[in-house]
């Protein structure tokens, strides 16, 4: 099953009275039920765009996008929100600072749905959600009552996380979610992400700069250059290529 297709999908914005600045390039691009998909580029290749125009964010200048068969070129980023969520590389974006964390929880879990009386949802709830921050294995468990502007950058992620998923995505867009944790802290998020990934079996795309998680996750890489995608590996493909593949062909292309 297809869950995300783009037909010639192009991005452009006018860059001073004559000038046009194409951010995407006729994309052609077909995502296939349970893939998880490593997106690759430098700075400014597109990788946000394309997440912009899959998401909504950005309407498309021309070209098409459809989620499994059900054309969405023109739906409004809020209604794309119940087949779409996305995980930012900013802590802050995604979960509201003022409310807990189970706060937080439940309105990921109740978001399209109609609303209860949530203090009795919240106690509903309680065991479930200490099982699911438990999983997660950075204490998360044991903040449940704490505002989620209070927790560090990794719980945070963790908790933007797992809202994410709780509705179980059609697609799950992981935009750097773990570029601005330190090493220990992003190895640890990036293995919580690809197990809810496997044991939902999420349809995904992730932002990275880092080769090692490009080479190591998914199932297919693509790599983006001013707004083309300029190479799309396989499973056999990606399982073939090393580190010094991937770092020789980043200094052709760029
Ligand atoms: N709203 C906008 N208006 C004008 N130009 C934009 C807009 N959004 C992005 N751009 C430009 O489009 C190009 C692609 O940006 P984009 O953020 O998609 O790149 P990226 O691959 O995600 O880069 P990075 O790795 O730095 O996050 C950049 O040159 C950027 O400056």
């Amino acid at each position: 099953m297809t869950v995300l297709e783009m037909h010639n999908a192009t991005k452009w914005v006018n860059n001073g009275p004559k000038e046009k600045k194409t951010l995407l390039d006729h994309i052609d691009l077909s995502i296939q039920e349970n893939d998880f998909i490593t997106v690759l580029g430098g700075n400014g290749a597109g990788k946000s765009t394309l997440f912009n125009t899959i998401s909504g964010t950005m309407p498309l200048s021309s070209g098409k996008i459809f989620i499994k068969n059900q054309e969405v070129t023109q739906t409004s980023e809020e209604n794309r929100a119940s087949f779409i969520s996305r995980v930012f590389q900013d802590p802050k974006m995604g979960t509201a600072p003022r409310m807990t964390v189970a706060e937080n929880l439940l309105l990921a879990k109740s978001r399209g749905k109609k609303r209860r009386f949530r203090l009795r949802q919240l106690k509903q709830n309680q065991e479930t959600f200490y099982q699911l921050t438990k999983e997660v294995g950075n204490g998360l468990e044991n903040h449940l009552n704490t505002p989620a502007g209070d927790l560090s950058g990794g719980q945070r992620q963790a908790l933007s996380l797992l809202m994410a998923t709780i509705q179980t995505p059609q697609l799950l867009l992981l935009d750097e979610h773990t570029a601005a944790l330190d090493p220990k802290t992003s190895k640890l998020l990036m293995q919580i992400t690809a197990q809810r990934i496997s044991e939902q079996q999420l349809t995904c795309l992730m932002i990275t700069h880092r080769m090692e998680d490009a080479l190591q996750y998914g199932n297919r890489m693509i790599v983006m250059k001013k707004g083309e995608i300029v190479q799309d590996l396989n499973a056999q493909e990606k399982a073939k290529l090393t580190m010094t593949d991937l770092l020789q062909f980043f200094e052709e292309i760029n």
